[in-house]
């Protein structure tokens, strides 16, 4: 006569067996973990790998002789699949450099006594789109630094969509935009976009800016990685968030964590913008980073009658900044006549924004 168990007998079994699953899955999540960390050691952002998954469960199906159906045992084991690409990928985000779970403080760059993220009021970088000639130049930082902007930018080396499009000053214009700056007490700002200018880029400008194009050049990221400057960084037109960070990462990897994240706008289906203001973008990096984040404003509409509300907006989500292009006469500009504001245009700019900017607004 077979001897029946009784319900409390057998539950007391499932319970021993319920702790050696869970140990072997714990054991399991550990060796996950360590994939994951090889993944990242290899440059290797993605983690999930739809193949891999495929196989063990071809063989898990293989292996199958019931109770379960291979269906069933085949959905268990996908959780499972699922819960370890979770950990995998939030241990490789825990290691970040870029993260606030490395750094909790927010980081506040002090660059010639300028201050910029954390409890620092939100700056101001200003200037043409591209470094023209001297008058320029001299007339628009004359007037920025009337008005309080601590920044000036302008580009000597130019991203153009056509090669034929003016490609910018090169070192004269470096050498132009540095000086003025420096007679208006101002940092000097400009693009750097190629991993052979990074030296003579540095030796003038205060701030190097990697621009939307260059997001995604690693070479150049590691190499203004190495170069003692702050660098801004400014998200690529169809980077994802997660790219943008892992951009910032690839600096602060060789040892420069002086970085200042510029949102811009990202490419949509949207016409009537140039780009689509990503101001969730803004309150993620501020909320997952320590670093500090401004806005593009320029780019982000391309076009002038939306400067004031993007601007407002982005300060109302935390941005550390604004970017705006401005030019003495933006009818006639090289580059980018189409958005960048005239003085009488940055007057209004600032004007609406003044209380938001907590700073005293021109003299
Ligand atoms: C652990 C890995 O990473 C992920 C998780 C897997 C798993 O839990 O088995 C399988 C493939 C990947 O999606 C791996 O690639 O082996």
């Amino acid at each position: 006569m077979t001897h029946q168990r009784s319900i409390e007998d057998l539950r007391a079994e499932v319970d021993q067996i319920n702790r050696d699953l869970l140990k072997l899955l714990s054991k399991r999540g550990e060796v996950v973990a360590q994939i994951g960390h090889a993944k990242t050691q290899e440059g290797r952002p993605n983690h999930y790998d739809p193949a891999r998954e495929d196989k063990q469960l071809k063989e898990i199906e293989s292996l199958n002789e019931g109770p379960f159906t291979s269906a069933a045992v085949k959905a268990i084991f996908k959780e499972i699949f699922k819960a370890s690409l979770d950990l995998e990928e939030s241990n490789d985000k825990k290691q970040l450099l870029v993260s606030r779970k490395v750094k909790s403080e927010d980081t506040v760059l002090d660059i010639d006594g300028v201050r910029i993220g954390g409890d620092a009021p939100p700056i101001i970088v200003a200037g043409p789109c591209s470094i023209e000639s001297e008058e320029q130049m001299e007339q628009t930082a004359a007037y920025l630094a009337a008005k309080g902007v601590k920044i000036l930018r302008g580009g000597a080396y130019k991203p153009r969509t056509s090669p034929y499009g003016f490609q910018g000053m090169g070192v004269d214009g470096l050498i132009l935009g540095s000086r003025v700056a420096k007679e208006h007490g101002m940092l000097f700002v400009t693009e750097v976009m190629d991993t052979r200018d990074v030296e003579i880029v540095a030796e003038h400008a205060d701030i190097l800016q990697v621009g939307a194009r260059n997001m995604h050049n690693f070479a150049l990221l590691r190499e203004v990685g190495r170069a003692r400057r702050p660098v801004l960084l400014k998200r690529g037109l169809s980077a994802t968030i997660e790219e943008w960070l892992y951009a910032a990462e690839y600096i602060l990897s060789e040892g420069n964590s002086e970085v200042i994240l510029c949102e811009r706008g990202i490419r949509t289906y949207e016409k009537w913008t140039r780009n689509t203001l990503d101001l969730s973008a803004v309150a993620l990096a501020k909320q997952e980073t320590h670093l500090p984040v401004i806005v593009d404003v320029t780019h982000a509409a391309g076009r002038r009658d939306l400067l004031i509300p993007l601007a407002k907006a982005a300060l109302a989500v935390g941005a550390d900044g604004i970017h705006v292009e401005v030019h003495p006469s933006p009818a006639t500009a090289l580059s980018d006549n189409e958005q960048q504001l005239d003085f009488a245009g940055y007057d209004k700019f600032s004007d609406a924004l003044s209380t938001l900017l907590r700073q005293p607004v021109g003299v």
